[in-house]
């Protein structure tokens, strides 16, 4: 028998499975796009998103031991100070309260700066358990970190605290062990072999629905969800997306349609424009426009909301 062959130890095959989404928190730069890439390893890759109007996108999907991790991305939470602004930093608060875990990532170098602070007022308002990732250990003299991690433990209550370079790892696999201990018991969301193109089928859809948006915010509920239904590479180098726009009403679809599929051309030619600088690649898309009733009382579907502005 070789080693392959063996069985796991009873424990391990018997533990049950946990999943969750971990909402990444943190002013610009302070190092999130690199802690999870580290999180997620080579098994993934992500393009950049710089999809701001975001709300749901899987930056990554790591397991761990029985654990699915699945990292959501929060638009960089900066202090508002236009209308627009203003919507991303609710859709980033409304997307860090649909996950299971709250992480929230501080520069060591700028420490609590005007940003981080408020965030760190936020994130009071966040129920969910929250971990402090203090990154770029590898800048900051020791004295000069514990007396920050003190400072912010101060303002919020954090389950841990956790040093870390997510440039050069140190301190990674402890970060991911407790994550991966946290998150609820339940069945993987992502089959295994689903996992590699998740997020760059979810970014997709997140572009999709930021260009729908953007043609149609007046008229269209904030309800209306994107999902892409295929991701297929093809032989002369192109990518063939497939992608179904989901609203609630007849009538809406009409208005997505647009007269004589005007609007939802319209919204594929910039949806399709973006995709190909951002992947680099030739993009062939296929938008469908469905009518599903009652979706948002989906729970999966909830976890595809789109933008929601700030009332008032
Ligand atoms: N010295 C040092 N630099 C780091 C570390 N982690 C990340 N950086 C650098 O910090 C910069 C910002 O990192 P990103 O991962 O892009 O930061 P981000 O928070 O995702 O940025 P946004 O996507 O703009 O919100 C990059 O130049 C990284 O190389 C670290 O542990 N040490």
């Amino acid at each position: 028998m070789t080693d392959s062959e063996t069985p796991p130890a009873a424990d391990e095959a018997d533990r049950p499975t946990r999943c969750g989404f971990v909402a990444v928190i943190g002013a610009p730069n302070v190092g999130k796009s690199t802690l999870v890439n580290a999180l997620v390893g080579s098994k993934v890759t992500i393009v950049s998103p710089k999809v701001q109007t975001t709300r749901t996108l899987v930056r990554g999907i790591a397991v761990f031991g029985a654990s699915q991790l699945i990292f959501v991305d929060t638009p960089g939470i900066f202090l508002p100070r236009r209308r627009l602004e203003r919507a991303m930093v609710t859709t980033a608060w409304s997307g860090t309260k649909d996950a299971d875990l709250a992480v929230l990532v501080i520069d060591a170098k700028r420490g609590l700066d005007e940003e981080t602070s408020a965030i760190l007022d936020k994130l009071k308002e966040v129920r969910q358990p929250k971990t402090l990732v203090i990154n770029k250990v590898d800048l900051v003299a020791k004295p000069a970190l514990l007396a920050l991690a003190q400072a912010a433990n101060d303002r919020v209550p954090f389950t841990d605290t956790f040093m870390i370079s997510a440039m050069s790892g140190s301190g990674v696999p402890d970060l991911a062990e407790t994550l991966a201990t946290k998150v609820p018991l339940g069945p993987w969301l992502y089959p295994e072999d689903q996992m590699s193109d998740a997020p760059m089928r979810s970014l997709a859809a997140e572009i999709t629905r930021e260009k729908l948006f953007l043609k149609l915010h007046q008229e269209l509920p904030y309800r209306s969800t994107v999902e892409t239904d295929s991701w297929t590479e093809q032989q002369d180098g192109s990518v063939r997306i497939e992608q179904t726009i989901f609203v609630e009403r007849e009538s809406q679809r009409k208005i997505v349609l647009g007269k004589g599929g005007h609007t939802i051309k319209s919204i594929g030619t910039d949806s399709r424009e973006e995709l190909a600088k951002l992947i680099d690649q030739k993009v062939h898309l296929f938008l469908f426009v469905k009518v599903r009733e009652n979706w948002s009382d989906d729970p999966e579907r909830y976890r595809e909301m789109g933008l929601e502005f700030p009332k008032g």
